[in-house]
């Protein structure tokens, strides 16, 4: 059983023995039980105390002792900024599910890029496809930002330097950057995407008039108690660093963290706890009523990265098109689909698949929902066993090369728009 301490971004405080974690200072001249004290530091020192996360760990050993890292090539599908591999595309791309491999391939050796932006470690996102037949036996962390875990397939157990945390499909997993992880296969091989926040850590989006509560409540949020391993011998440590793998081996497991407290700490979220706020009146509101979590840019009220989810909800609009409208969006959208259908396509975007939609470019219902939506009855109707979501960027997502060769590019994609009958004006 894993145990957890709810909020968003609380100042939590564990130990996984009685008496570890320091009293009422963060250095004392010697820690409790002779452990190590170790700032690990999300944001700049100097950030505003609202915007300022970090944690004081306290280990069996301090991470600084182990030999130098080696470049790794251990993940043949991973990339990095720049994203220049092939032109960035203004097309609409469709893919079908990543399939499972069937060799033996751990969490980090099956990451496969598809797209990214920004810098690849100050700002952007890079978005990755996750498939794995095994557990890992070796630790990773990514230096180059956060990691949204979006499981699709099967459970996973991560096992981080902060504590355990179980995330099944239907629930997401944020690690921060920095924090070493493992994971390990539930049950059966794994499936899901990865988006890593190279910008401004996630954060809650205001509420403006919906008031106090709703969307992603903060106590929704799970953050695990303190764990550890008191394990010696070799142990492979893996760092994602400015787009490449980097590997060492350390003498002893880094999970060695005996307790913690602090604001910078790995937690999961139950999508289907999200309260969905919708339309009672008419029309089909911005999707951003479904944030779930916002990486601020600089430019206020423009995401670095917007994590959206269309779950199962009421449709009531009276007098409207009730799917999703065409449109053309300064923003660049990625989406993906966990499980069921979305409303604004009837065909073709199956779960454990993915759609791109870069800036500026029309998209929007397929002929098929569209033609649905025009004649179905406005009846109260719900939307029931789906669970789609976004990641929607300020910056434009640049496919990778594996992206747009990959066998699971839908070639066909621009025919779901296409056909749409002309408009008839009158006394035309
Ligand atoms: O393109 C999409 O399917 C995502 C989306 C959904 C919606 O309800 C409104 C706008 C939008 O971009
Ligand atoms: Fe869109």
């Amino acid at each position: 059983m894993t145990t957890y301490q709810t909020g968003f971004l609380n100042h939590f405080a564990t130990e996984a023995v009685l008496g570890a974690l320091p009293v009422g200072r963060n250095s004392p001249q010697c820690v409790p039980f002779g452990l190590y004290a170790e700032q690990l530091s999300g944001t700049a020192f100097t950030a505003p105390r609202a915007e300022n996360r970090r944690s004081w760990l306290y280990r069996l050993r301090p991470s600084a002792a182990h030999p130098p890292f080696t470049c790794y090539a251990g993940a043949p599908h991973l990339r990095g900024a720049p994203f220049n591999e092939v032109p960035p595309s203004p097309n609409r791309l469709r893919w079908d599910p990543l399939p499972l491999p069937d060799q033996e391939v751990d969490f980090v050796a099956g990451l496969v890029t598809q797209a990214g932006n920004g810098d690849g470690a100050a700002s952007g996102i890079s978005v990755h496809f996750y498939a794995a037949t095994v557990s890992m036996m070796r630790a990773f962390f990514d230096a180059d930002g956060e990691l949204l875990i979006v499981p699709q397939q099967g459970a996973l157990r991560i096992v981080s330097e902060m504590g355990v945390i179980e995330a099944a499909p239907l629930q997401i997993a944020l690690i921060p950057r920095g924090v070493r992880f493992r994971i390990e296969l539930i049950e059966g091989p794994a499936r899901g995407y990865v988006c890593e926040n190279h910008g401004s850590p996630f954060r809650l989006p205001d509420l403006g008039p919906i008031g106090a509560n709703g969307l992603a409540n903060p106590r929704d949020f799970e953050t695990p108690v303190a764990a550890y391993e008191d394990v010696d011998g070799a142990y492979e440590l893996v760092q994602k660093f400015q787009g490449r793998l980097w590997t060492t081996t350390l003498d002893h497991s880094p999970f060695d963290v005996v307790a913690w407290h602090g604001n910078l700490a790995p937690c999961r979220y139950d999508l289907t706890r999200f309260n969905t706020i919708n339309t009672v009146s008419f029309d089909h509101p911005d999707p951003s009523i479904f944030t779930v979590l916002t990486s601020p840019s600089e430019r206020a009220g423009t995401a670095n990265c917007d994590f959206v989810i269309f779950p199962p909800r009421w449709m009531v609009a009276e007098d409207t098109f009730r799917p999703p409208w065409f449109h053309r969006n300064v923003m660049s959208e990625y989406m993906g689909l966990i499980v069921g259908a979305y409303d604004a396509k009837e065909g073709g975007f199956v779960p454990g698949g993915a759609s791109l939609h870069n800036q500026m470019n029309g998209h929007g219902p397929d002929r098929a929902s569209y033609d649905k939506a025009v004649s179905a009855p406005l009846a109260p109707h719900r939307i029931e066993g789906t669970m789609a979501f976004m990641f929607e960027s300020a910056h434009v997502l640049a496919p990778t090369r594996w992206a747009v060769e990959s066998p699971t590019m839908q070639l066909d994609y621009d025919e779901c728009w296409s056909g749409f009958a002309k408009a008839e004006l009158p006394g035309a």
